[in-house]
Parts: structure tokens; C-alpha cells; sequence
């Protein structure tokens, strides 16, 4: 019953939006936003309505109706038509990064280059290489560069990381890390189905199926055992099931699907968000690990025992209803004022996660999506 209540209550809250009043003496991070993007409101403009320190004070689209109608929309300050006139305003601070993956690394070196903080969407870019040399250019120029990684900043994925360490369960054996969706959710025109915008499933909801298995094993893969894809076009992965093997015993398969088809042509699936980590003396089961503000539960087996955890907090950062989005807000404004963090993904984490990302695509001969043409001026 108090788990409906909270549902309830959460849920409620993520649709009336409590506005946080500005910190008397603190300037907020003000951020601009590149691209009308779907994923903008959720995973910046609500969490920012809600944090005391940071403001979305501009919006830049191709083309600046389309700017306008969504600063109007969202309530955001200033509107452009062109990305670069965003990244010039010296009013901002920080920018947000939500375009196509193929034009990450363009527009984070342009954003890094005027001088401005980034939060950059996952995957980082196209390639391992360019992630390294957008890390570079951030760490040269002094400025925070963040992939946007946010379940690694709930409470919940902590907590599981916790359980793990705490050795309860002895060392871990295996994961499985889903992310599925219905055929259907995406149209077939997404940015996710097009080779040259950076598409495939293993970039987009794969992303985090390696991420997950990374964070919760602790290790990186020595071995790719088996890949199978089913393509959505001849250069793009609809589904991948990857099989790893890490140090020692573990092994772990990596499963992402951007349109599960339906049962008979009939039924849609349910998604698939969920986490399983096989130790030597039980397992843990970790559902909804992507959305986990919405509800999540932690189900931890040893022989017939079994309780089931939940963490929306943590002891001293929070509120029940703070999304991951939320919490990684947190973290990144602490960062750009030079505070510690509660959670933070490294320059060698995401290059890491890119690394293996590309070799899997390596291994089926899908390939890498096509580098950058972006060269950045000599003077950068
Ligand atoms: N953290 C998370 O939970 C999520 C992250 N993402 C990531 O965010 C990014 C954007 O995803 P999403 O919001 O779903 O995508 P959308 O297609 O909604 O948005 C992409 C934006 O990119 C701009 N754009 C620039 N060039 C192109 C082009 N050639 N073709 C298409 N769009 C272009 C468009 O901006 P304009 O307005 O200028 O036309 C558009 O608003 C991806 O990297 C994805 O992986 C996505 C969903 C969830
Ligand atoms: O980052 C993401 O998270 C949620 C998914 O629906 C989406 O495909 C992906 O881009």
C-alpha cells in the first residue's frame, strides 16, 4: 500500500513541478540548450525548475520558430536559430547537449572552445577518439565536461553497487542488463535508425546495458564471446545481445532492443529495464534501474531468503521524488562550482564505455558510426 502511495505521490510531483527559490547569494549556472530535443524537458528544464542553483536561460534549433515556440513553451528567456549564436552568449554558463550522436563531438569541442561547461547526452560521440579529445580540451581549458550517465547518480544504482561491495553475497559471477523496448515506441524516421546520425541500439539503449554491466561488476570485459544483431538497415542494429567475458569467473550478456516486435503481430512486450547480478551466495534482481525515481525494487535472494530494498534517497541528498535527471543536475552544478559531487562518470569511464561499444561493433563488422568531419580550428 505505502509503495502505491508513493508511486502516487512521485508521480504526482513530477507533473507539478515544485519550483526551487534562487539561492540569495549563489549566481546560478545558467545553461543553454542545443536542439528542440525531445529528451530537453525531462532530463534538463524540469530538473533545473527544481534545483535552486541552475537556470535554462536560452534554447537554439535550426531553425528559430521552432526555437521560439519551445522557449515559449518552457518558459526559457531567449531563443535562436542557430546552435553557434547559443554557444556566443556570454550569459551562459553551461550547455546542454542533447543532439544526435553523430553531431556530439561537433558541438561539445564548439561549446568547450567558447569557453563553456558541457553536459553532453550519452553515448559521449561516435567514437572513442573523439571522446577522448572533447575530455582533453575540457580538462585543458579548465571547464566541466559530463556524459549524461544519470542512473549512476540515483540512489538506487548505489545501493545495489553497495550490496555488491558489501561482500554479502560473495564475489559476482554474472549480470544481465537489459533494455528493451516495443516495436513501435520509436518511428521509424528517429535519429536512433539513421547510420549517419550516430544510430543503432547498442549506442542508444546499449550505451547503458555496458555502462550497468561496467558499474556493477567493477571490471572491464576481456573478451567479446558472441554478438548477435538484428538490423534495422543494413548499417543499423535494431537489437543487440552481447555476451562478455570479465576478469576471473564473471561473465556477462548485454541486451538492448529499440523495438521489440510484437507477440503474433498482436501484443505488444512490456520493456525490459532490469538488472541481474549472480554472486556466489545469491543474486540480486535491480528493476527499472534506468527509471528508478518512477519505481524501482531491489530483490535480494540468498538460498530461499529473500527482501526487497528501496532507495530514493540518500541519507543526506534528496527527495523521494528526484529523478536520476535530478540528481545528476545536482552533481554537475556542484561540479562547475567547485564543490564535491555525490556521484560523478570520469574521462575513462565514458571512453571506456566507448571503447567497448566500438569493438562490438567491430566484432559483427557493423563498424563504428562514421567519425566526425568536424576539424576543430588549430587555435583550440
Ligand atoms: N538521458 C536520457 O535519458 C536520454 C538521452 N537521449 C539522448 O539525447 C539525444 C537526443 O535524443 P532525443 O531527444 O530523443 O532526439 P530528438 O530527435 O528529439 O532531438 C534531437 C535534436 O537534434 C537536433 N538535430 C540537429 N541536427 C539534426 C539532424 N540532422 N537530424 C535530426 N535532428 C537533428 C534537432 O534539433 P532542432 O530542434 O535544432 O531541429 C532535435 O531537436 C541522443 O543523443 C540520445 O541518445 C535520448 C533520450 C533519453
Ligand atoms: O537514453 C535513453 O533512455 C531512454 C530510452 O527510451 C531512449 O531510447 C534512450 O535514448
Amino acid at each position: 500500500m505505502s509503495s502505491i502511495v508513493g508511486f502516487v505521490s512521485r508521480v504526482r510531483t513530477a507533473f507539478n513541478p515544485l519550483e526551487a527559490k534562487p539561492l540569495p547569494n549563489s549566481e546560478p549556472v545558467k545553461f543553454g540548450v542545443l536542439g528542440a530535443a525531445a529528451i530537453a524537458p525531462e532530463a534538463l528544464l524540469a530538473p533545473a525548475k527544481r534545483h535552486p542553483e541552475a537556470v535554462v536561460h536560452a534554447v537554439a534549433a535550426r531553425d528559430k520558430e521552432r526555437a521560439e515556440a519551445f522557449a515559449q513553451k518552457h518558459g526559457i528567456t531567449k531563443a535562436y536559430g542557430s546552435y553557434q549564436e547559443l554557444i556566443d552568449d556570454p550569459e551562459i554558463d553551461a550547455i546542454y547537449n542533447p543532439l544526435p550522436n553523430g553531431l556530439h563531438y561537433e558541438w561539445t569541442m564548439k561549446a568547450l572552445a567558447a569557453g563553456k561547461h558541457v553536459l553532453l547526452e550519452k553515448p559521449a560521440a561516435n567514437t572513442a577518439e573523439e571522446t577522448r579529445k572533447m575530455f582533453e580540451l575540457a580538462e585543458s581549458k579548465g571547464l566541466v565536461l559530463l556524459e549524461a550517465v544519470h542512473y549512476r547518480f540515483h540512489p538506487a544504482s548505489h545501493r545495489v553497487k553497495a550490496i555488491i561491495e558489501s561482500d554479502e553475497l560473495g564475489p559476482v559471477l554474472s549480470t544481465t542488463t537489459s533494455l528493451t523496448l516495443p516495436a513501435g515506441y520509436f518511428k521509424p524516421n528517429d535519429i536512433r535508425f539513421d547510420y549517419s546520425l550516430g544510430g543503432g541500439a547498442l549506442m542508444d539503449m546499449g550505451s547503458y546495458t555496458i555502462s550497468t554491466m561496467r558499474y556493477f561488476t567493477g571490471a572491464k570485459p576481456t573478451e567479446i564471446l558472441s554478438v548477435k544483431q538484428d538490423l534495422s538497415n543494413p548499417q543499423v542494429d535494431r537489437r543487440t545481445v552481447a555476451k562478455f567475458a570479465l576478469p576471473g569467473p564473471i561473465t556477462s550478456t548485454a541486451i538492448c532492443d529499440l523495438g521489440v516486435p510484437w507477440k503474433f503481430g498482436l501484443i505488444p512486450s512490456m520493456p525490459d529495464f532490469n538488472a541481474t547480478i549472480k554472486c556466489e551466495k545469491g543474486d540480486i534482481q535491480f528493476t527499472n534501474y534506468l527509471l528508478p525515481s518512477v519505481y524501482h525494487s531491489i530483490t535480494v535472494t540468498t538460498g530461499s531468503k529473500s527482501r526487497v530494498e528501496k532507495a530514493y534517497t540518500f541519507p543526506d541528498l534528496g527527495e523521494p521524488w528526484w529523478s536520476t535527471y535530478r540528481y545528476q543536475l545536482e552533481a554537475f552544478v556542484n561540479k562547475v562550482k567547485g564543490r564535491p559531487t555525490h556521484a560523478w562518470v570520469t574521462k575513462e569511464d565514458s571512453i571506456e564505455n566507448m571503447e567497448i561499444i566500438e569493438s562490438v561493433y567491430a566484432k559483427t563488422g557493423l563498424g563504428s558510426r562514421p567519425k566526425s568531419e568536424y576539424v576543430p580550428p588549430s587555435s583550440v
